[in-house]
């Protein structure tokens, strides 16, 4: 038996999240989210803390403008508790559902200045974070955590510290720090937490498609799930979700309504952005997740990664996602195998300029 969330903070269950991610959930791709089928909570991208920060504007906006009716709590990144405990202070003053913490980013950048998933290494530290935190959250305190930082050698004290200091709900991604976003999900370490935390827990890691979903919530006994790459990709699949936990008919988008989510990206996130190019080079972040589904050959995903005209990219999308007929076919549930989101430094590209670009740009290597 799960335990249910503890208050009616959400309207559903079991509860979807939607990840925090680095520049994607931002206040426009919530928009966009909502638009096609909204989790039940957000969480913001995460707000740095250290001695001279101030919470993030363009972050502020996702909570201060929050597009949808669904809770949104504000995810902190830092390990200075005098700072964290001003930068709660200070989030406090807005319309947050709660404050969480991150224990899992994975960028050498950040960990080595024990933050993020830098935590994972020292118990000690986050028995004296969790326990400041909490002190100044009078509300909802919700911690993300990878299951490691090599290992998982510290993840049982870990989970009992998430008990001492009564975290409201725990979103468990079950790989360690050093597994980054490539080794398998240690589904069982989050059924581990499940077993061992008061709170819900929110399972995280590969959550792909519907069936997966099930599977994952069958597998972990998790209260919920939150999903990251997943809804970039398809930003439909929490409305899928709820159709299917409803025992409704569910919703198959087609590759028509995919040019409709391209058109919506275009125009939700380009406020801030105006250079045609650059804003081209930003939409591709997102179609590198989408173009997983739309032709087994990767047809889309290649000729995309090329543009750099808005003429071109929207020619490309017309061509791969609308023309002949195309529209009306089925969106992929899944990603086609063998079609990677994320061009990783080993793979085997060309070595010209524009490809080096285009590593930049979907490196995800920097990100949480
Ligand atoms: C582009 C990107 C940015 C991310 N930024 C954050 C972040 O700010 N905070 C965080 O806790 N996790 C961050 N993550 C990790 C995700 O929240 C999530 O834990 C991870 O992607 C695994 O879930 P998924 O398989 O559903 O994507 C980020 C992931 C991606 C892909």
């Amino acid at each position: 038996m799960t335990p249910p969330l503890p208050d009616t903070l959400i309207p559903s269950q079991p509860p979807t999240a939607l990840a925090p991610m680095q520049d994607v959930t931002t206040r426009a791709f919530m928009a966009i989210v909502n638009e096609y089928g909204p989790p039940d909570l957000f969480f913001t991208e995460y707000f740095r803390v250290h001695e001279h920060s101030r919470p993030e504007a363009h972050i502020l906006e996702s909570i201060d403008d929050n597009p949808s009716d669904r809770p949104v709590f504000a995810q902190l990144i830092g390990e200075d508790i005098e700072h964290m405990q001003r930068t709660v202070r200070l989030l406090l003053e807005h319309p947050i559902a709660g404050i969480d913490l991150n224990m899992g980013c994975p960028a050498p950048k950040v960990y080595k200045k024990n933050v993020g998933g830098g935590l994972l290494r020292d118990p000690d530290k986050i028995d004296a974070l969790l326990g400041a935190l909490r002190e100044v959250c009078p509300g909802r305190f919700t911690v993300k955590m990878r299951i490691g930082f090599a290992d998982t050698e510290h993840y049982a004290p870990i989970l009992k510290l998430i008990n001492k200091h009564d975290v409201d709900l725990l979103s468990v991604h079950g790989r360690t720090v050093k597994g980054m976003y490539r080794s398998e999900v240690d589904y069982d370490c989050i059924k581990q937490a499940v077993d061992s935390v008061a709170c819900p827990v929110l399972a995280n890691g590969d959550v792909s498609s519907v069936a997966k979903g099930q599977w994952v919530l069958a597998h972990t006994g998790a209260s919920g799930l939150m999903i990251g790459r997943h809804a970039i990709r398809n930003p439909w699949i929490f409305r899928q979700l709820r159709e299917t936990f409803d025992g409704q008919p569910v919703f198959q988008p087609t590759l028509g309504d995919v040019r409709g989510y391209v058109d919506l990206l275009w125009k939700e996130t380009r406020k801030g952005r105006h250079e045609d190019e650059r804003h081209v080079a930003y939409l591709k972040k997102f179609l590198n997740f989408v173009g997983q589904s739309v032709d087994p050959e990767g047809h889309f995903l290649r000729t995309m990664r090329r543009a750099r005209a808005p003429e071109d990219f929207f020619a490309i999308c017309d061509e791969c996602l609308v023309n002949g007929g195309r529209d009306q076919i089925p969106f992929a549930a899944e990603p086609y195998p063998g079609l990677i989101a994320r061009p990783s430094r080993e793979a085997p590209t060309g070595p010209s300029a524009s490809n080096a670009g285009e590593l930049q740009e979907c490196n995800l290597d920097n990100v949480t």
